[in-house]
């Protein structure tokens, strides 16, 4: 079949497109050189009558009548002399002109320095961005900044706040290796101790890259408006999450975004690991969080650095243990196993009878181990078998039976974390500062924003599942028993602190103690109490 020729309309079409706009882009400048002094004139006409009106506006209202009188007076005076009214409108239409001159130049692009810095930039990406046989390449020595980057912002000091990156089509965006590189030099080109956020477009071959805000430090720990089984874990970047809760932020209340995290029997995330450097904030973490969790739940604390840290919880209503030492933390992870098999079991039994689950299998219970790579090495020194063992049945079966672990370790001491525990920690946080390669590590992705090397503590990212990593900072929950902590901090952690239980005889306490522990040792690693039920059911 013979093809049919385009309409004329489609095969020349663009041309006189562009032709007519062209044209209409000359008549535009054109219509604005001649009619500059009009558009000066009547700017100035509306500068003076606002400023005639904020005059009148001012003048008290007794001086008005005066005041119109004399306005009425000179009037009459230029209307009656000769050639008043001529002189009287040029004299307006001079001021006019004066006041509307156009006093500040429109800065059309960068100054001499920030041109200097642009260009700099541009040399240093030309290496990466460039190869011998591209014939028109984007980046080439001594070639026009302008070609390679689309758009830029600088701060009031001159430094880069914001660069668009046109790259060339070949470059290698899906490496994170080839990413990397940039991001790294980027960052270092533009000015180090800033965080930086990028975004790769590798449909349209473009970088964006924005300098970030430091998160607010300020939030102290308080009762955050969450749901049921949420946590707050801290606040982050408010494009980052959708939600935002109401704060105390000093004296003031505001709506911050809070990287929430939600544990239970829905969870996808059940249990919970946080890592970081000494003193980056992670037992402040673990602190918040169990506040958080005696809202309407127990906990059981075990510290394995022994510092105390935890020692304010010691004896408050919800709080069933909190262990510094080898053996009682052995016991106390033993009856937390038992635990979590018992209501298995009961909830189980229930289920097969068509009755509703005990109440007694329903109240939330945390367990949060605060360095087990410490009670981890003294049980081997001991003979005794590792906490961490201890931990398989929370850890695989945890969430059906409302039992959640949080764990905080550090860096150094990650590799003694075992399989199961890495396994079942799907909720993450890296705290403190941190390579590239340690927050990839813990988290299973490098974050989108260089990390800087001054944090301040409790600083950090997390990612929840598979979830994009989240900037974090932790709320200010210091020990309020520590000297060093502010008069507003400790009450603000001790108005969070339940009341203490009545002493025995006042009245009767509701709270299971496990502390005297008797349960029997079980096999740790061969524990299933799925499969185990009915032995168990036995004891
Ligand atoms: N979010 C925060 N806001 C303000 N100060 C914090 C925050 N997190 C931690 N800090 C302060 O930093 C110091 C160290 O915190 P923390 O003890 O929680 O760190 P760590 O990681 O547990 O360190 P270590 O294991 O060495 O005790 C403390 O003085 C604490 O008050």
């Amino acid at each position: 079949m013979a093809r049919r020729p385009l309409p004329r309309i489609l095969s020349s079409g663009s041309a006189s497109i562009t032709r007519s706009r062209e044209i209409a882009r000359t008549a535009a400048d054109s219509a604005t050189d001649v009619l500059h002094p009009l558009i000066t004139i009547l700017r100035g006409l509306r500068l003076l009558a606002a400023a005639g009106r904020r005059k009148w506006a001012a003048t008290p209202k007794d001086r008005r009548g005066p005041t119109l009188f004399l306005a009425a007076a000179c009037v009459l005076v230029v209307a009656l002399i000769p050639y008043g009214p001529l002189l009287a409108v040029i004299t307006v239409m001079s001021a006019a002109a004066w006041k509307g001159r156009d006093r500040t130049p429109v800065r059309t692009g960068p100054d001499e320095t920030e041109a200097g810095r642009l260009q700099a930039l541009y040399e240093a990406l030309v290496p990466y961005f460039s190869t011998a046989d591209d014939p028109s390449p984007l980046f080439s020595h001594g070639g026009d900044w302008e070609k390679g980057f689309d758009g830029h912002t600088f701060d009031a000091d001159g430094r880069l706040t914001s660069l668009q990156v046109n790259y060339p089509a070949y470059f290698t965006d899906s490496e994170p290796a080839s990413r990397s590189r940039i991001e790294q030099l980027l960052q270092a080109k533009s000015g180090r101790g800033r965080e930086y956020h990028f975004t790769w477009d590798e449909e349209s071959n473009h970088l964006v890259m924005t300098v970030l805000d430091a998160l607010p430090v300020s939030i102290a720990a308080q009762r955050f408006v969450t749901a049921p089984g949420e946590t707050v874990l801290g606040f982050t970047d408010a494009d980052s999450v959708q939600r935002t809760v109401p704060v105390l932020d000093g004296d003031t209340t505001r709506d911050a975004p809070p990287v929430v995290w939600r544990t239970g029997a829905r969870s996808t995330e059940p249990h919970l690991l946080v890592v970081g450097q000494p003193g980056s904030g992670t037992t402040t973490l673990m602190r918040s969080i169990a506040l958080q969790a005696l809202q309407n739940g127990d906990i059981i604390v075990v510290e394995g650095s022994g510092t105390g840290e935890y020692g304010f919880l010691t004896g408050r209503t919800g709080v069933l243990a909190v262990e510094c030492g080898l053996a009682g933390a052995l016991a106390t992870l033993e009856w937390a196993a038992h635990e979590t098999e018992r209501r298995l079991i009961a909830a189980n039994r229930a289920r097969q009878a068509g009755h509703p689950v005990p109440e007694d299998t329903k109240r939330p219970l945390w367990i949060l181990l605060d360095r087990p790579s410490v009670l981890g090495h003294l049980a081997a020194a001991d003979g005794r078998p590792d906490p961490q063992e201890l931990l398989q049945v929370p850890l695989r079966h945890g969430r059906a039976a409302g039992v959640t672990v949080v764990m905080a370790d550090q860096f150094d001491s990650a590799e003694s974390l075992t399989e199961t525990v890495r396994t079942h920690t799907r909720a993450r946080a890296v705290l403190g500062p941190a390579s590239r390669e340690q927050i990839e590590a813990v988290l299973g992705v490098e974050p989108h924003t260089t990390p800087t090397p001054d944090v301040p503590p409790g600083r950090g990212y997390a990612r929840l599942g598979t979830g994009p990593v989240l900037r974090l900072q932790v709320p200010a929950t210091p020990d309020p028993y520590d000297d060093a902590t502010s008069e507003a901090h400790r009450q603000a952690v001790l108005d969070l602190l339940p009341e203490r239980p009545p002493a025995a005889g006042e009245a009767p306490v509701t709270a299971p103690v496990p502390v005297a522990v008797e349960a029997p040792v079980v096999e740790p690693v061969s524990r299933d109490p799925l499969v185990g039920a009915p032995a168990i059911a036995e004891r």
